[in-house]
């Protein structure tokens, strides 16, 4: 058996590129997406905070956590902007925020 020793990837091996120019593209574009998904997860967070605030209200006052006529409103909201993906991407982010029903 023969040793070899680890190497560490090229640029285009850890994006799957041909070539180095379309590898630099790629780490441009990941870095920009890794900032967004970063956004993207403090903004969901804010918004599981806010929807605890009303929830802990209607809670307190002797209502129910879940109100269905608002979450219709807000799967259509998502699926008009981006189709049934995006009923998907609201069923998630209520369950985030509300938990399972
Ligand atoms: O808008 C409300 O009434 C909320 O309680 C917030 C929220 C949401 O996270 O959007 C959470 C639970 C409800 O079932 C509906 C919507």
């Amino acid at each position: 058996m023969t040793a070899t020793t680890p190497t560490t990837p090229t640029s285009t091996e850890k994006t799957g590129a041909r070539t180095e120019a379309a590898a630099d593209v790629i780490t441009g574009a990941r870095e920009r997406i890794d900032a967004l998904d970063d956004r993207i997860i403090g903004l969901v967070q804010e918004r599981m905070a806010i929807s605890a605030v009303i929830q802990d209200a209607r809670i307190a006052s002797g209502g129910r956590r879940v109100n269905l006529s608002r979450e219709m409103e807000i799967l259509t909201h998502y699926s008009e902007a981006l189709g049934k993906p995006g009923t998907s991407l609201a069923m998630t982010l209520l369950e985030l925020c509300r938990g399972r029903i």
